[in-house]
């Protein structure tokens, strides 16, 4: 083995004629581990390990710690993969701390001394919930600068060997959110960017609508020099970007309206296949009226409905530069949490925490996410206006759920807490609301088919009557990798509308099945929402990317049977679902229309007026910076 100046132990020079790449080489070399002591450091292109040079007692044998003839093992970390490095600074001369440990060797005095430093960046998981990262740094010490400047080269070039790590980000921050204190969460996350080089455009908003406008005006060309977007904020202003994202790029035909598959349902309940090359309707009846999307291009196929989804591992095609391919694999979205439910970073990291979401964007994790495109026909009972489009991530729900949200704006100023005091205000009223739902039937070997309960009209026989006990069904909950979200984008059920078509399969067998009565709530789960108000979601098996909307029907019943299913949804391991008035259906699609003069849905949060409205899923149509579910 031979030592190069450096004082580095380089293993090619044992072997001259072997052609390796040299990166692969293994490098090491002792250095000062600040707190810890010399260590021998190594670094290879998976990890930087270090090991204890243990202090050798006169004999020349190393000592080991014990107690009662135990041996202790040291708790210090001795290793970090480098996916897991996101940055490495030199920190020129400074202190290096004596040891902790009492058989390691110490610094070169014995005690805290002064030498040239470098510190690696990486994160760990808590030790309480491995779902929450928390920031490592590993300090390392030696006299001689050169030393350390080779150690920050030789791991700065292991980590920009790291693929899909952002290098230019658009950041969002709504000031305002959550209990206030927007800027302050960016503060605190700030430097995690500037560390590992990430250059931000940062944005502060000053009104609502302010981030869409951004978004949706600035040009492909420049949107395509930014690896993502990031939103620190709640789920209601990443709504608001994301809408802004996909207003005039998402081109896709719309679902059918209600009143198209009332008629083909009353024809035969078969939903037809709209042939993709179909050119979109593209009459003025049609033109988009509403401010947020004056720019779209509406394209709509009849009452047939095109079902899309899209694979995680399609080719990218955002280097043509003026035009912003979707899905797109490299653009990602983020989101800091800093709002009221943050269900979205819940549900996609595993925790509410900036610095874990902060910690994923810049190590560059990737997860795919269905987006519902929500489609209003109708504004109120009389209105007759142009469709109106919004996208949503989370959740559209009607009802009890629309009418917390409207309550709470009231509130505003009560901050997170205006959702509790909404909700109990609305669920004192006990409202039901009369209307109809139309969902596509899917079938597939795990679901069971639909009930015949779906067809029945809740006004002639109130199903809570025929309640039974809870019997807690199978779930398959989403988790990171999910073999669920990985596996069923090869189903056949949808057609493959990737941005290249790869193949097509008719859905003729599909059916728009209906249910119509009086409903407490009606609402549709993009992901399993879950928050700190309900821990397992609104659907505990919904997944992030299975093309699947998940329909809850909450009918009509008494208050204490309402209560009881909110209970159940309150509490960890609750069974929301199992109750005879409570329908619940996987679709890719579905359509709402309201009997009477009630209309306010909630979208990821926010408000949104439709009397008639219909909503399909778009398999994986963005990508976020998240490393998946962690449960
Ligand atoms: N500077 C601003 N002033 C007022 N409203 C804003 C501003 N920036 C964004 N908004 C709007 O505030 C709304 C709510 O934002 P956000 O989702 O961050 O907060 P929240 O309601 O507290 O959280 P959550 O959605 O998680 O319940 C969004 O619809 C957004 O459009």
């Amino acid at each position: 083995m031979e030592i190069n100046e450096d004082g580095f132990i380089e293993k090619d020079k044992l072997h001259p004629k072997m052609q390796i790449d040299r990166d692969e080489l293994i490098v090491s070399s002792n250095v000062f581990l600040d707190h810890v002591g010399e260590v021998i450091l190594s670094i290879n292109s998976d990890e930087l390990s270090w090991k204890l040079v243990e202090s050798a007692d006169n004999e020349g044998r190393f000592q080991s710690s014990s107690c009662l003839g135990i041996k202790l093992a040291s708790k210090v970390e001795t290793e970090i993969k480098i996916s897991d490095v996101y940055a490495v600074e030199f920190k020129n001369w400074g202190l290096i701390h004596e040891s902790v440990t009492p058989n390691a060797r110490a610094s070169l005095l014995g005690r805290d001394s002064e030498m040239y430093r470098f510190t690696v960046h990486g994160f760990q998981r808590s030790n309480t919930k491995c779902s929450l990262w928390v920031l490592a740094t590993y300090t390392f010490g030696h006299m001689d600068l050169q030393t350390c400047q080779t150690w920050v080269d030789k791991i700065s070039s292991f980590i920009n060997k790291e693929v899909g790590r952002p290098k230019s980000l658009l950041v969002f921050v709504h000031p305002l959110s959550g209990k206030g204190n927007g800027s302050r969460t960016w503060e605190t996350v700030a430097p995690i960017f500037s560390r590992a080089k990430v250059k931000t455009k940062v944005t502060v908003t000053e009104r609502a609508g302010h981030a869409f406008d951004v978004m949706a005006s600035i040009s492909d060309k420049e949107l395509n020099s930014y690896d993502g977007v990031v939103a620190v904020g709640g789920d209601g202003f990443f709504n608001e970007i994301l809408n802004g994202l996909l207003s005039s790029r998402h081109k896709a035909p719309y679902p059918p309206n209600p009143v198209e598959v009332t008629d083909s349902a009353g024809n035969n309940g078969n939903a037809s296949v709209a042939d993709p090359n179909e050119t979109p309707d593209a009459s003025p009846q049609y033109r988009e009226q509403d401010p947020l999307l004056q720019s779209s291009e509406p394209c709509r196929t009849g009452y047939q409905i095109l079902l899309i989804t899209y694979s995680c591992s399609y080719e990218n095609h955002a280097d043509e530069g003026t035009s912003f391919p979707l899905p797109n694999e490299r653009f990602r979205l983020g989101i800091i949490p800093s709002g009221s439910t943050d269900a979205i970073v819940i549900c996609t990291t595993g925790a509410r925490d900036p610095v874990t979401s902060a910690l994923q964007i810049v190590l560059g994790r990737s997860v795919c996410l269905d987006i519902a495109q929500v489609v209003r026909w109708k504004t109120t009972s009389s209105s007759k206006d142009a469709p109106c489009v919004r996208y949503a991530a989370s959740f559209a729900g009607y009802g009890f759920y629309g009418d917390v949200i409207k309550e709470s704006e009231n509130y505003r100023w009560m901050g997170p807490k205006r959702y509790d005091y909404a909700g109990t205000k609305v669920f004192l009223r006990h409202r039901s609301y009369e209307a109809e739902v139309a969902y596509l039937e899917v079938k597939t070997e795990k679901l069971e088919p639909p009930p015949k309960k779906a067809l029945l009209d809740s006004r002639t026989q109130p199903l809570w009557r025929s309640w039974v006990p809870p019997k807690k069904p199978e779930r398959e909950v989403c988790r990171k990798n999910c073999h669920i979200c990985n596996e069923s984008f090869k189903t056949n059920h949808v057609i493959t509308h990737s941005p290249t078509i790869t193949h097509q399969t008719n859905v003729e067998d599909s059916k728009w099945l209906r249910s119509k009565g009086r409903f407490l709530s009606i609402g549709a789960a993009v992901i399993s929402c879950r928050n700190e108000r309900a821990p397992d979601g609104l659907v505990a098996d919904a997944h992030l990317a299975d093309g699947l909307l998940d329909l809850i029907l909450i009918k009509d019943c008494p208050r204490a049977f309402y209560l009881w299913h909110l209970t159940q949804l309150a509490k960890k391991g609750g069974d929301p679902l199992n109750f005879e008035f409570v329908e619940h259906f996987k679709t890719p699609a579905f359509t709402f229309t309201s009997f009477g003069e009630e209309s306010i849905w909630n979208l990821d949060g926010e408000l949104f007026q439709a009397h008639q409205l219909s909503a399909q899923i778009f398999r994986g149509l963005v990508t976020l910076f998240a490393s998946g579910p962690e449960v």
